[in-house]
């Protein structure tokens, strides 16, 4: 489902026709859609504007009801929210299409805890030394347990998904009361049905602390940070949708900025504000007798995440020293599985890589290759396979997993659960256009945090082969979405240099625009020896005694790299795989099995 952001907007675009569909009693007179009340009948009391920057906005001066379309949809049809949202996004069709494997994650639902209402210790504890009121801690259905709180994280439709506790005094920190449980917000129990506008903070308290203040607040499940410790968004994108205002109200530290970076890349940085207190957290504010007032301009000057513009090279300072000296645990991006360029090709967050070759000289096949390496490394990419159905992805892949030719059943179950963490398919056979196929990317990046993202190719972009300025257009939108969610983007296009050219084309060679290869970070070309695998089929087995490597890999381009030059690998017919090494008995890599290490050939 698209964001309300975007609904809104859709629907005040087409304002007329919406108020025609939602009051069908009505008519137009001037700018405005005229009806006798939300039950639809003619007359003149309610006024739907139709163009302006007011579309969309009505008022029943009958009843003194009013709102955006989205109000009127509610009012006219019943329900929450989060039923027009879904509703009017049918109508409007922008549904998103549905991934063709998602990330699997299965969870355990918590027993209940044996609580009752806070009364004695726990009572005290956070309605005097942390001055919450009693109602709120009612709202939020807070527990006591002996001289322990207890927090219920609880779906909107009930249901108890997780539950944390912690000693009732200063400094305790809360742990989950059962292990493997679906990390999502605190607080659905507090949070008005049809609330446009939230508050996430870094703890359940803090986010009590601004429900004292009035304000719908929830928090994020395990605190500050990055990566996994926001595991919640793609459990909560869904819910979140309905929410044309996100308030980040995170501690003032390294690990809340982290987590507002995080959080704000994925949940679109058009609705989130960044909110900055008078004191460390709402808590404090709260008892220290921080006003209403105080708190209120404390949301009406959050800081929008506008997009920042220049900056002095000193700002950068950081940065760069990280990027000399990486934290000992970091890497510089993802590799490949082979070890000649190990250390010496990196893919990089924020950039582009573009596979280039003759038809059939294995672009396609060595980035399937690379996949489970990327995943062991930790990677979650999504492959946009646009030549190829997905199960024939798969069976591509599953060989170059387990390293073996014909897998068992179970041996390819096996595989497929080893990619599951870590691969999104998104399976299109025929032309996709650059825009439509951003949108699916943006999901996979929002929902489920992929940092890699596989264009299979070019050419079934819907872009012509001699269209040189649609070529440039849709390479242009590709890296600028890379660097602006900095995620990495492997391109596949074509060579221009036949079969017969002598070895890997190099950076001219890439076919089409030249500003394809300009705009490329990394560029790679593959050729493969077909003359030599012609003479081993004429020639049999004793022709294949050369050391000569079959298939040559053209770093011809890293932007970001010191290694540019080719190397020379060697092609398993039986498991797909490339490897550095002609001696076979150091062939196979295998992601399954004994240990399930990975051996680098
Ligand atoms: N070095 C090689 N030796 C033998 N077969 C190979 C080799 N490289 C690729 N192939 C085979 O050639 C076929 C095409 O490979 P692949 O789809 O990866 O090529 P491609 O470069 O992506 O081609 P295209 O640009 O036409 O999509 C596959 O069946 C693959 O197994």
């Amino acid at each position: 489902m698209a964001d309300i952001v975007e609904i809104k907007r859709m629907l005040a675009d087409r304002a007329q026709a919406v108020a025609e569909m939602l009051l069908p009693g009505g008519r137009k007179e001037s700018q405005e859609w005229r009806a006798g009340s939300t039950a639809g009948e003619k007359g003149q009391s309610l006024g739907v504007h139709l163009s302006g920057p007011k579309a969309g906005i009505w008022q029943d001066f009958a009843t003194d009801e009013g709102g955006d379309l989205l109000d009127l949809w509610m009012a006219v049809k019943g329900g929450t929210l989060l039923d027009a949202l879904k509703d009017a996004s049918s109508y409007l069709g922008v549904t998103h299409p549905e991934p063709f494997k998602e990330p699997s994650k299965s969870y355990q639902r918590p027993k209940r805890p044996d609580c009752r209402k806070p009364e004695a210790k726990v009572h005290d504890y956070l309605t005097v030394d942390r001055n919450l009121p009693g109602y709120v801690l009612d709202a939020y259905k807070i527990g006591e347990r002996g001289d322990e709180i207890l927090f219920p994280f609880i779906l909107p439709d009930g249901v108890l998904a997780l539950a944390k506790a912690r000693k009732a005094e200063a400094k305790a920190s809360p742990k989950p009361t059962a292990g493997n449980c679906e990390p999502i917000l605190f607080g659905w129990q507090a949070v008005p049905a049809n609330a446009r506008e939230i508050i996430i903070t870094e703890g359940e308290i803090d986010a009590m602390s601004w429900a004292a203040y009035g304000h719908a607040a929830m928090s994020v499940p395990f605190g500050g940070g990055k990566g996994a410790k926001q595991q919640w968004i793609e459990n909560e994108f869904d819910r979140l949708a309905r929410f044309e205002t996100i308030y980040l109200s995170m501690d003032m530290d390294p690990t809340g900025e982290e987590a507002v970076a995080e959080i704000v890349s994925r949940l679109g940085r058009h609705r989130c504000r960044v909110v900055a207190l008078p004191l460390k957290d709402a808590n404090d504010c709260l008892v220290e007798g921080v006003t209403q007032a105080e708190m209120d301009d404390a949301l009406r000057t959050a800081k929008t995440m506008d997009p920042e513009g220049l900056r002095r090279a000193s700002d950068y300072h950081d940065k760069v020293v990280h990027l000399f000296w990486p934290a000992h645990e970091e890497r510089e991006g993802f590799s490949t599985p082979y070890s000649k360029l190990i250390g010496r090709l990196h893919f990089r967050p924020a950039e582009m890589t573009l596979w280039s070759g003759a038809s059939g000289s294995g672009k396609s096949q060595m980035i399937s290759d690379c996949v489970p390496h990327w995943v062991r490394e930790g990677s979650r990419v999504c492959v946009a396979s646009l030549e190829m159905k997905g199960e024939q992805t798969l069976r591509r892949m599953v060989k170059q997993t387990g390293g073996v030719d014909r897998p068992t059943e179970p041996f390819i179950r096996q595989c497929l659960n080893y990619l599951d963490p870590g691969l999104l398919i998104y399976e299109r056979v025929g032309k996709a256009g650059v825009q439509a196929l951003l949108e699916v990317f943006e999901y996979a990046r929002a929902k489920y945090a992929c940092d890699q993202f596989v264009i299979d190719s070019l050419m079934r972009m819907g872009v012509a082969s001699d269209d040189y300025v649609g070529q440039e257009k849709a390479v242009f939108q590709i890296v600028d979405w890379a660097v602006e969610k900095a995620v990495h983007v492997h391109l596949v296009a074509h060579a221009r240099k036949g079969e017969k050219g002598g070895g890997a084309p190099s950076l001219e060679d890439v076919k089409g625009a030249s500003e394809i290869g300009s705009n490329a970070f990394n560029i790679l070309t593959i050729w493969r020896d077909r003359q030599r695998e012609e003479d081993i089929r004429k020639g049999g087995e004793g022709a294949d005694e050369s050391d000569k490597p079959g298939v040559i890999v053209n770093v011809a381009k890293q932007r970001n790299g010191d290694f540019e030059g080719k190397v020379g690998l060697w092609f398993d017919q039986d498991t797909y795989q490339y490897q550095s090494t002609p001696d076979k008995a150091q062939w196979r890599r295998s992601f399954i099995g004994r240990g399930q290490q990975e051996r680098v050939a």
